[in-house]
Order: structure tokens, then sequence, then C-alpha cells
């Protein structure tokens, strides 16, 4: 079993906004400490579930723990222990880096100035900001603003640490540099990565949860989720006018233009023939097959054969 006491509960937590949608509907997740990717696409409801966890927002119904804590009602404490980089992350041009990092340390309580010079030249060094602490910010790349966003999210240590959708807008080599900074941070602390990119999860995070439409489709453990795919994945690639016809007769998890082809992959439990070949699954397939609905299928057909066995 996850360590609970130290994992973050979320309990039938849903959010109706006052145009009517439905941004979150009864959400029950168990999140324990390290990486963990919460998936969905635009408007699925990831920004109103981070905004509510980081208490910038109240659910309409549901209980929220951070191991003892109650994040609903105990908005203060949390905050103490919470480090948040919302999608859009605001920084003063004219500061350096250092500046700015050293005021919000002292926003976050560190008063005491030998110990905030420590903390932040500790940041800025992780951060790999160090070299470029006293260069404006309005200079900064877009990555390194994101990888200044952590710095200041991390500052006093959070035992929850929120990342909504952070790769965005990065150049791959930046996304790169990125993530692996993600990757170094501790293990006992809960780290929540929301994104819609799929290899953002898959390269960093050792649970997950799908979500759309206001809903969890799929809450997994990552390797245990692309396991669960092992087998029932065919590909082909097609001329694009052929794709209506593989629809009608096949469970399409994913269609995409391969060097002005078309690459499909599908969902079954037999060789579909056709010039199918069976290929090894990975999250995209995972992704895919929860939203399209298939996800599901196999976890009922697993269970039947399990209780059939
Ligand atoms: N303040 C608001 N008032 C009304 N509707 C809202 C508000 N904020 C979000 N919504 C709606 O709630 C739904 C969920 O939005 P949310 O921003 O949480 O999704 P998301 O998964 O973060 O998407 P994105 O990646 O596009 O930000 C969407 O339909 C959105 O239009």
């Amino acid at each position: 079993m996850e360590n609970l006491h130290e994992s973050l509960l979320i309990r039938n937590v849903s959010k109706t906004y006052a145009n009517g949608v439905h941004a979150l509907s009864n959400i029950s997740l168990t999140i324990p400490p390290g990486m963990y990717g919460l998936l969905g696409p635009n408007g699925a409801g990831k920004s109103t579930l981070m905004r509510t966890l980081a208490t910038l927002q109240e659910p309409d119904q549901g209980e929220i723990f951070l191991g003892s804590l109650d994040v609903v009602n105990q908005k203060e404490e949390v905050r103490q222990t919470l480090g948040y980089l919302p999608q859009e992350f605001g920084v003063y041009p004219k500061a350096t880096a250092e500046e700015l990092l050293d005021y919000f340390a002292v926003l976050k309580g560190i008063t005491h100035r030998a110990a905030r010079r420590e903390v932040t030249e500790a940041l800025l060094r992780q951060t790999n900001l160090w070299d470029k602490r006293k260069q404006k910010l309005g200079g900064y790349s877009g990555g390194m603003r994101q990888r200044f966003g952590v710095a200041v999210a991390l500052l006093g240590n959070p035992k929850l640490l929120i990342v909504d959708e952070p790769t965005a807008g990065l150049d791959p080599a930046e996304r790169v540099r990125f993530l692996n900074l993600l990757s170094e941070l501790g293990e006992n602390s809960v780290v929540i990565l929301s994104t819609h990119i799929v290899e953002d999860v898959s390269e960093l995070c050792t649970h997950l949860a799908i979500i759309n439409k206001g809903q969890i489709l799929l809450e997994a453990q990552t390797q245990q989720a692309v396991g669960a795919l092992q087998g029932k994945v065919w590909r082909t690639l097609i001329e694009k006018n052929k794709l209506s016809a593989i629809e009608q007769e096949h469970q399409v998890i994913s269609a995409k233009l391969l060097g002005g082809r078309t690459l499909v992959h599908v969902y079954s439990h037999i060789n579909p023939g056709n010039g199918f070949e069976q290929v090894a699954p990975d999250l995209e397939d995972v992704y895919f097959s929860a939203m399209t609905g298939n996800y599901a299928q196999t976890c009922q057909q697993q269970k039947s054969e399990e209780v059939a066995s």
C-alpha cells in the first residue's frame, strides 16, 4: 500500500462554474510521493483541479487531504508547504533572478539574511541559473523563466509541488532540460505534473491519471497501464483515403500522418489481418485507448479472465 500519511488524497471533488460547465465531476485520486502525471486534453479540468489543490479556489463538494492537512479548510497551513508553478507565470522583467528569488524567499518567511542567501544560491544552482543570476528576467528565454518558476516554487521545501503545463511553448532542448530538473526533485514530496503532452508523463511519472470532461478515465502506475495493453495494439500504414473504411471495421486508437501516409493503431484481442502488425504498446496508446473507451474494455476483459481462471 502507498504511504498514505504522506499522500495527497482527493475524495469526490466536484466543481461547476457559474456558466454551468461541470469542470470536475466527482473526482477521487490517491497521489503518492514522487512524480505524478495528470494527463488530459485542453478543457479537461486539469487547471481547475490544480488551482483547487493549490488552495486558489474551492470545490463545490468533496475533500482533499495532504497527509493530515485538510486542504479545503486549512489553506494557510497548506500554503506553508505548497509550491505552485501556474500555467501563466509572470515575472518582473526589470528584476534579476537573484533579486526576485530573494524577495519571494522573504515572502515565504525566510527572514534571516544568511539563511536566505544559502537557500537562494542552492536553488539557483539546482535550476542551473546561477551563472545568469544577475541577468534581468525580461531577457530570459521561456525555458529559463520556467526554471526560475521552479526555483520559486521550491522555496521552503514544499511537501506538495504543482506544475501546470510546464513544457508548453518550450523548444525541445529547453524541454529536456526542464524535465531533467523535475526528475531530480525529491521523492519525499508529492509532485504533480499537469499536461496534455503524453511524452512528458511517460518520461517522468511513475503514476498517472487521465482526465477528460471533468472525469477520471484511468488512474494507474504508468508501467502497469502500458503493460495491460500488451498484445492488443496493432498498426498499419495506409493511404489517407482508406482511414474511414478502417474505422468502420476496427477500433481505431489513433491515426497520424507519417511521411505522407497515415499510421493507424487499432485495438484488438486477435490479429486483425489485413496487413496489420502487432506493436509494443506505449503510453500514447494508453492515453488514446482511454479517450476512446477501449482501455476500460481491456480492464473489464482482464477482470473477467481473472474471475474465470
Ligand atoms: N473561471 C471559469 N469560468 C467558467 N468556466 C471555466 C472557468 N475556468 C475554466 N472553465 C471551463 O471549465 C472547463 C475545464 O477548464 P480547465 O482550465 O480546468 O481545463 P484544462 O484541462 O486545464 O484545460 P487547458 O489545458 O485548456 O487549460 C473548460 O470547459 C473551461 O472552459
